[in-house]
């Protein structure tokens, strides 16, 4: 279900602005063209897709929506004198720095103060109620080395990513609704140069799953959930 490496999900509507392999994108077919040549431009940031219903239903019609979170510059990065290539302009909007001219549109564009609650809640939590009621979705996170993916899907204690945010809401709709019986499956995987790694696996080379169920602990969900 979810790769630290990055997060999917099912409507889309990534309209890449000034860009010659993207217009405006209507369908899922046209994704990865548009992401993949997005994504390569904006290094310090990544590509959050999230499925099920969009981000702002008056505004997009898609199945699939793409959201983009930029990072802070990291301390080493600010040593070493780089500087920021793209920022937020506006909600929407990702602009060049050094080019005004040049800027790709999203469904959400969130800037470095924003945090992962933020970005729970206006892109991945629709997604998780929309599954407890029987609408599959996906969210995935998409994105360089360093751009932030793990920060986004995992988190801290401090910072809990999309998962455990997505945990902690799927239990607590389970917990508001006795009359229905849920059966949950969880898997924790990574795709990452076209090879999935279950991080679950302890004979896996990338483990996270000690951290994972460290955090899972720390969240304290009830007994009786967690063993259903
Ligand atoms: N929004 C953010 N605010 C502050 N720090 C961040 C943010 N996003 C990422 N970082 C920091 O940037 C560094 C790189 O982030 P992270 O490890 O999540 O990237 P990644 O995309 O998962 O990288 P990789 O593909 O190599 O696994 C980490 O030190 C992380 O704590």
């Amino acid at each position: 279900m979810y790769s630290p490496k990055g997060l999917i999900s099912r409507k889309l509507s990534s309209r890449a602005a000034n860009s010659p392999s993207s217009s405006t994108t209507s369908s899922s077919k046209q994704f990865p063209e548009t992401s993949v040549e997005g994504f390569r431009e904006l290094s310090h940031s990544h590509y959050f897709h999230s499925e099920s219903l969009p981000v702002d239903v008056q505004r997009s019609k898609e199945n699939v929506t793409v959201t983009v979170r930029f990072r802070p510059l990291s301390q080493r990065e600010i040593k070493l004198g780089e500087e920021i290539a793209w920022y937020a302009d506006g909600e929407t909007i990702a602009r060049s720095e050094k080019n005004a001219s040049i800027a790709y549109a999203y469904d959400k564009v969130f800037g470095p103060t924003t945090t992962t609650r933020q970005v729970y809640d206006v892109a991945a939590q629709h997604v998780i109620s929309g599954a407890m009621e029987g609408i599959n979705g996906t969210i995935f996170a998409y994105g360089v080395t360093s751009s932030g993916k793990t920060h986004t899907m995992h988190g801290d204690q401090r910072s809990p990513g999309i998962i455990p945010l997505a945990v902690k809401d799927t239990f607590s709709i389970i917990q508001e609704t006795p009359s229905r019986e849920y059966l949950l499956r969880v898997s924790y995987l990574e795709i990452y140069n076209e090879v999935v790694n279950d991080l679950l696996n302890p004979a896996g080379q990338n483990r996270e799953d000690a951290q994972a169920i460290e955090m899972a602990e720390g969240m304290s969900i009830p007994n009786d959930i967690s063993k259903a």
